[in-house]
Parts: C-alpha cells; structure tokens; sequence
C-alpha cells in the first residue's frame, strides 16, 4: 500500500499565501489524482468556497472529482446523505437540508404561545424534535457535524471513507473544531489519504463552546503539537504593505518555538499610516474621509471595503451606502436555484420524490418553479416569510407549511447580484476570511468592542473567555489584515483619552474631522 506520509499543517499568519499556496498543491497533486477517488478541499464560508474556486479556475479546468465546498456541504455529501441512514434506523433514508438550525425551529414552536421553558425543558424538547426531524428526513445545519460523526463510528465506513478520498484540502483549518478535527483524526488513521491543512491560530473566530474551554485547546493547536502532523511555520506577509504590517505585528506577539509569529513584510512600499476616522455619528460620517484616503491612493471602488462585526452595523453601512454594495459571495449563484428549491420543498413539508410524484411534476418543473420565485425576491415580490406564502400560493396554488422558519433575506444574499461600478464591498467579518480589498474600514460598534479589537497583550486576548465575546480579540485582527495599502478603523461610538492613547501607542494615526457639520449627516 502506498504510504502517504504525516499530514501537513502550515501556520502562518495573514497574507502568508496559505491559501495561493494550498491551490499549488492542489494542482501538483490532481496529477496524481485518480479517477474513482475524490480530492476535497473543505473551506468555511461559501466566500472562501468561491475565493478557492476562482484561483484555481483561473489555472485548471476543475475536474469533476474534485469537490470544494464547505465543511458542511462536504460532510453532507459524502457522508450523511449516502450513509447516515445505513446504521441509524432515527434517520429518514431520504434527506432535506434545510437552512436553519433546531433552535429557530424551536423558537419557532414557542413564538406565539408565550411560554418560555426552562434550559432543561428546552433541551429535551430540542433533543425530542432532532430525532422527529430526522426520522421525517429533514436534516437541520446543526445536524451535519453530529450524524457525520456518529456514521464514523462505524469502522466499515470509515474505510469507506477514506477509499474514496485520496486528498484532504482544509483551508483556514484554525476554525475547525473538535468534531471535524476527529473526522480529519479518522482519515488520519486510516493511512489512505494524504491530508494537507492551513491556517493560523490568531485568526480563530469561532466563539469557545463547551468542548473548546480554553484557546490553547483549538485542534490546530493540538495537531501541531502532535507528532503525527508536519508542521511548518511561514512568516512573511505578501498581502500587505510595510505601516499595516508592523500594525499587524502588535497583535502577533505569541511565541512558538522561542520564536514570535511576528511576520515580514514582502513588499517594498511602506504604505499610509493605519487611520483612525474620529466620526463616531454613524456611517454616512465616516465615509468621505475613507473616501478621501483611498482617493489619494487611486483606489478603484470595487477594493474598497467596509467590514463589521455586528449585524446592525452592517446594516447601517448598506444603507449609508445606500443598498449599493457587494457582498462576498455574491456570485454563488450557481447554487441559488437548488438552495430555493430546497427552501420550498421544505416549506411544503415534502421532499422533491414526492413532490414530483404527487403533483405529476418533474424535478426539471421544479427548477423552473425556483426560478420564478428567485425572480419575484428580485422584483421584491417576495420581501417576507408571508408574501412567500402567498406568491407560492397564488402562483403555483400550493399551501406552505408554516411550522420550519428560514430567512428570505439570507435567500436575497445568493441571488441579488449588483452590477453599479460604484458599489463598494461590504461584510460581515466572519464571511470576509481569506479575503483580500485594496482598502478597508472597520467598524467597531462600540468602545468595549474597539478595544477588545485593540488588545495586543497576547495572555489578556487568550484569557478573554466571556461566551459571548471569547473571539472578538481576534475578530479585529482578522478585520485589519483583510487591507493590502489602505487601513481606516472606526467606532460608532465616541471613545476615551485612554482608547486614544492605545490607539497612539499602537501607531494609528487619528484624525480631526474633516466635516463641517456632521450632525446633519
Ligand atoms: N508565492 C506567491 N507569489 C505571489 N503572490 C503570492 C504568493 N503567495 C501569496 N501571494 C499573494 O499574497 C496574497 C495573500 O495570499 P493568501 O490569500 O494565500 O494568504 P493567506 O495566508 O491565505 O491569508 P489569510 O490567512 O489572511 O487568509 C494574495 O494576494 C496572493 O495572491
């Protein structure tokens, strides 16, 4: 049997070239792959699914056993859709992804009658409603991790397993957790398959869970302690230019092997300092000065940036911007109709066998069905749950099920599309990993968040383990090393002499507002 060697983890930090250096293994390696085995590259975001398959498509025709895709697209194709049933009389035989997870289903069922149960009545019921999901086939996002595991308990499948996949891809592997991390043991063991992982431990954004207490506990942490994984250390930035770098640096303070993660700036120019806009009003405020910034620097429109970590900021940079922006994975529109066929044929409680048979359709029906409900969300014909009902109802005389929730927005972000060359990029943080924009504005939206951002002390960033907020050290640290020349922060909230001092003493520039009378923004 061939021997494929220790799995390979690279560590480095932003704009390392991870990810450029991942897509060269991969073309290395499909030299290599053959024809009844899979290569898979899992990413964590549909952006990152999008970024991989851009930088590839640019270089190879992607060949149709390489799949890349999310963690959860991947263990639902290749494990829970064909096996989870097989050991697991709890499971329907005939699986529907649905896009939301058991809590909105919960949530749901107690919305209108008042009752809020108890944390242990709760789980029970959660727990109670998991299995009678399952049996009917409906499989919730929060499943995925669960059934993938328990099939793997089975030996036979895990050989199964790791016959079919010859190369494991992981990009931004700090984000995987335990239960993926005990999938990537399994192939491990199995010998089969040549695994290759990257990532970089400061730009872990999941908040601690119950199984993950402490940040030296991250499996990218633990495997690269291990002596089964390879593990190498880069540490030039080649995104970046020299002023961002060196602010990078006051946040890569973490020592390794007596040596910090501390990086090198590849490139020549040193760049414009790191900017603080003072206009604390809202977002409209903050703008001509980032304008102003990236004007001077010749920046096109479409490498600007504005990203947030909140939802309400978010939404506030939309609408400063008045709707006019691109989102990051804008263009997955390839997997719209699917995503809206799904969303319907849960909605009517069916599955697409059914469905067809009952109403003497064909799946090819259905897809034309899904393609006129993605053209009544762009006409706005659909803007909620409730006008989905009734364009469903008065278009195709079907009743839809009310009892499973799901967000007509989050359906509005695959399909709407914006062409306006003026539109700028704006994102959450969590989708904008391993992305890159000539110039970015992030805003904080408020002083305690700014300064969680702002902490350089590398034992006060891992310590900081309050639930809701045990990433947001890192979160700023992803948010800033998106920027290549241009980096403005900001806060929708006035801030103290003292996060001015920090701001100071991290080498951030600060401005005098520019604008005569802001309060009329
Ligand atoms: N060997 C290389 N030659 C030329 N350009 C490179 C090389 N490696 C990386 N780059 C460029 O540097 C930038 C950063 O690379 P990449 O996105 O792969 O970094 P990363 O380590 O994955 O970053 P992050 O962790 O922040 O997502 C990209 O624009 C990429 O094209």
């Amino acid at each position: 049997m061939i021997n494929v060697g220790k799995p390979k983890i690279v560590i480095a930090g932003p704009g390392a070239g991870k990810t450029h250096g991942m897509v060269d293994e991969i073309i290395q390696a499909l030299k290599h792959l053959e024809r009844h085995r899979y290569m898979v590259v899992v990413t964590y975001t549909n952006s990152a699914t999008k970024n991989i398959k851009e930088r590839l498509g640019k270089k190879i025709a992607i060949p149709p056993n390489l799949f890349i895709g999310t963690i959860h697209s991947f263990l639902n194709r290749f494990i829970v859709i064909p096996y989870s049933s097989l050991n697991n009389n709890d499971i329907n035989g005939e699986k529907l992804f649905i896009q939301c997870g058991t809590d909105d289903v919960l949530n749901r069922m107690f919305k209108n009658t008042g009752e809020t149960p108890d944390f242990k009545a709760k789980n029970y019921i959660k727990s109670r409603l998991t299995t009678s999901l399952n049996k009917d086939g409906y499989i919730t996002y929060d499943q995925t991790l669960n059934l993938a595991e328990k099939s793997l308990e089975n030996k036979r499948l895990k050989e199964i397993l790791a016959n079919r996949i010859q190369y494991l891809y992981v990009d931004e592997f700090q984000d995987t957790g335990n239960k993926m991390f005990g999938i990537i043991e399994s192939l491990r063991k199995e010998k089969k398959t040549t695994i290759y992982c990257v990532g970089d431990p400061e730009q872990y954004i999941q908040s601690f869970d119950s199984s993950i207490k402490n940040f030296q506990n991250i499996p990218i942490l633990r495997a690269s302690r291990m002596n089964q994984y390879e593990t190498t250390l880069n540490k030039t930035n080649r995104r970046s230019v020299k002023t961002i770098v060196t602010f990078l640096n006051n946040f890569s303070q973490r020592i390794c092997e007596a040596n910090t993660f501390e990086q090198y700036c590849h490139s020549e120019i040193s760049g414009v300092p790191v900017k603080f806009i003072s206009a604390t009003q809202n977002i409209t405020a903050m703008l001509p000065e980032f304008f102003k910034r990236c004007d001077s620097n010749k920046i096109p429109y479409k490498e600007r940036g504005i990203i947030a970590k909140k939802k309400d900021v978010v939404k506030k940079a939309v609408a400063a911007l008045n709707g006019n922006v691109l989102t990051p994975d804008k263009s997955a529109k390839i997997s719209a109709v699917s995503e809206i066929k799904d969303t319907l044929l849960s909605s009517l409680g069916t599955n697409q066998s059914a469905f067809c048979e009952e109403q003497g359709l064909t799946p090819f029906d259905l897809r034309i069905m899904a393609v006129q409900i993605i053209r009544a969300i762009r006409t706005e014909i659909i803007t909620n749950e409730n006008s989905f009902a009734s364009f469903i109802k008065d278009t195709f005389d079907l009743v839809i099920k009310n009892d499973l929730p799901f967000k007509i927005d989050n359906l509005r972000q695959i399909i709407v599309s914006n062409t306006d060359t003026e539109a700028i990029m704006v994102s959450n943080i969590h989708r904008f990993k391993g992305l890159e924009l000539d110039a970015v504005l992030a805003v904080a939206k408020n002083e305690v968040e700014l300064n969680l951002w702002l902490e350089s002390n590398t034992e006060t960033r891992d310590g900081h383990s309050d639930r809701a907020t045990s990433d947001y050290p890192r979160l700023g640290y992803v948010a800033f090393s998106r920027a290549r020349k241009v980096l403005c922060i900001a806060c929708l909230e006035p801030i103290s002499n003292s996060t001015k001092q920090k701001l100071n003493d991290l080498g951030v520039e600060i401005d005098t507002p520019t604008l005569k009378f802001p309060e009329l923004l």
